[in-house]
């Protein structure tokens, strides 16, 4: 294991209440996985998702591990196998993009959070019954804030972590509707500007994405 350190849901869900963004990182090649996560935390997003549907990431997440002032997890995590090698590669917490009991059993016995993708009420529900730290709302955009206020209603308590479609256009209107947090992937890190190493972009649009969060006083 890359890092020794534990992280507690308590850690994961305090990082995403005070900083009320997770980025997930979807490009088919990582020049330099480490670069990457200084680049987003220096645009002011610490918490970074890398997913399994980037080759080698594996190696990515070992190398990422342990960047200063980064939260690094695995995302798109489907099977126990995966989710054993994430948590022993170093990754700090597991998102699935659907219920995936398996990851939740191998992750609640680890100690390490998982935070399973759900879309329904019912599902929301059963992510919270297997064991889920908060739950990735996914496709979120497709329906929009309302959406996620409307589930919201019969689960108060629910850490709720909206994905897919997110921008700086609609954070905020996602978080006024009760999000914990908003999961940004192509519009904070886009994948072409990944592959080319642009780190510069990277973190302009973290800094972007960053900002858009908090309503200005005026509106
Ligand atoms: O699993 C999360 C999504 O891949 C993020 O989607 P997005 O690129 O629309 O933000």
């Amino acid at each position: 294991m890359t890092s020794l350190t534990r992280t507690s849901s308590y850690e994961v869900l305090e990082a995403l209440r005070t900083d009320r963004a997770l980025t997930v990182v979807r490009a088919d090649h990582i020049p330099d996985a480490a670069q990457l996560c200084r680049a987003l935390a220096e645009g002011g997003i610490r918490t970074v998702e890398l997913t399994f549907t980037t080759p080698d990431v594996l190696d990515h997440l070992a190398a990422a591990a342990d960047v200063p002032g980064v939260l690094l997890g695995a995302g798109t995590v489907l099977t126990a196998d995966q989710a054993r090698a994430a948590i022993d590669a170093g990754a700090r917490f597991l998102v699935t993009p659907g219920l995936r009991p398996a990851v939740a059993e191998v992750a609640v016995a680890a100690g390490v959070p998982v935070m399973l993708g759900a879309f329904t009420p019912t599902e929301v529900a059963v992510a919270v019954d297997l064991g889920s730290a908060a739950v990735k709302v996914f496709p979120a955009g497709r329906l929009g804030p309302k959406y996620l206020s409307d589930l919201r209603g019969p689960y108060p308590q629910v850490e709720l972590l909206p994905s897919g479609g997110i921008s700086a256009d609609n954070a905020a209107a996602f978080l006024a509707a009760g999000a914990t947090a908003v999961c940004a992937g192509t519009s904070v890190v886009p994948p072409a500007a990944v592959m080319r190493g642009d780190w510069t972009e990277i973190t302009e649009r973290a800094r972007t994405f960053a900002a858009a969060l908090t309503p200005s006083p005026e509106s």
